[in-house]
């Protein structure tokens, strides 16, 4: 994986040198913190692990022009082209926009189903990026995996939309407002804030992603979108682990390799596209969220 920053050298040494020591402090600090009975990676069906994970299974990738962000006629071709071409690697950005996409309803309400396929996707984007963000995306795994038991579980109608999760989970007083309950599996509203919040973060590193005229370092665009949404629900030494994750990132180009684009005007196309999608979904939950006075729960 390469590494950016001037002191190229410097760097590779210093980051084989502090990343093992950071990740395991903060394991050991995530397993201080986190509650008895959640481990990572488990799933968990109202309360208790459950053995199935429904994995995603979208064949065709379709993909129509979005309405805020717009494309010429042929950058709505070119679009099409990256999104549905791009089948080599286990991420594939056009399967994340269509989750994204489709999990908006006419009502405006969220399907978590499909909510959790778009973040499954992020999360193989994340495992491709190494050890480094292992963690990270763990912690995302964790979160997706609360929500999926909700969903098979024996509560699971009510779980169909972020509108349904809320009102049942209010009126069976399930979400707590004051704290996090010990010996508890957290409730869906909670997980889903979390993921909610981390949704913001990928708006804006997107959108610097697809901002940037090429010559900008993916970790100072990660670290501007980490200051200026996700790290301000985080504890000091989270932050300070994320800031030397995003050391690690792969230059620009390797991500455009990523995401299938191979210079900047593709790449804006693609990454502001999903920007688009993203904030679509993101705003509808924060509304929910804001009515029922459930942007701080614990
Ligand atoms: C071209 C495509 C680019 C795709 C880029 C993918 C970027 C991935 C998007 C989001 C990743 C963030 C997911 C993190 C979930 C965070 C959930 C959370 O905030 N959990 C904290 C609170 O949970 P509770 O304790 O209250 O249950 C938890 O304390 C945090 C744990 C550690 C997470 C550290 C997150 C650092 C965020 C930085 C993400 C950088 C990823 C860059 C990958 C490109």
């Amino acid at each position: 994986m390469a590494c950016q920053g001037p002191m190229k050298m410097g760097y590779h040494g210093v980051l084989r040198l502090i990343l093992p020591l950071v990740l395991l402090f903060l394991f050991l600090y995530m397993s201080i913190t986190k509650l008895p009975g959640v481990y990572l990676h488990e799933c968990i069906q109202d309360g208790k692990p459950c053995s199935q994970i429904q994995n995603d299974v979208i064949e065709e990738v379709k993909v129509e022009p979005s309405t805020s962000f717009k494309l010429d006629p042929s950058d709505v071709q070119l679009l099409e082209d990256v999104l549905k071409n791009c089948k080599q690697h286990e991420f594939q950005i056009g399967r994340m926009v269509e989750a994204f996409r489709f999990c908006v309803t006419e009502k405006k309400d969220i399907l978590l189903e499909e909510y959790l396929t778009a973040w499954r996707q992020l999360i193989k984007f994340m495992d491709a990026l190494g050890a480094v963000f292992t963690f990270i995306s763990s912690e995302a795994m964790t979160k997706v995996n609360i929500l999926q038991g909700y969903l098979n579980g024996e509560h699971g109608k009510h779980y169909r939309t972020v509108t349904s999760m809320v009102k049942y989970e209010l009126e069976n007083e399930v979400v707590n407002f004051k704290e996090l309950p010990p010996n508890h599996v957290p409730s869906g509203c909670r997980t889903l804030l979390r993921l909610h919040r981390a949704l913001k973060f990928l708006e804006v590193f997107l959108y610097n992603l697809g901002m940037s005229v090429g010559r900008d370092k993916t970790s100072e665009m990660c670290a501007d979108a980490y200051r200026k949404t996700l790290s301000h629900h985080h504890s000091w030494l989270i932050r300070q682990v994320a800031e030397v994750a995003f050391l690690a990132l792969p230059p620009l180009e390797d991500m455009y390799k990523v995401v299938c684009v191979s210079h900047h005007k593709e790449a804006k196309i693609v990454l502001l596209t999903t920007v688009d999608d993203i904030v679509k979904v993101y705003n509808i939950t924060q509304e929910v969220y804001t009515e029922h006075g459930m942007l701080d729960l614990p």
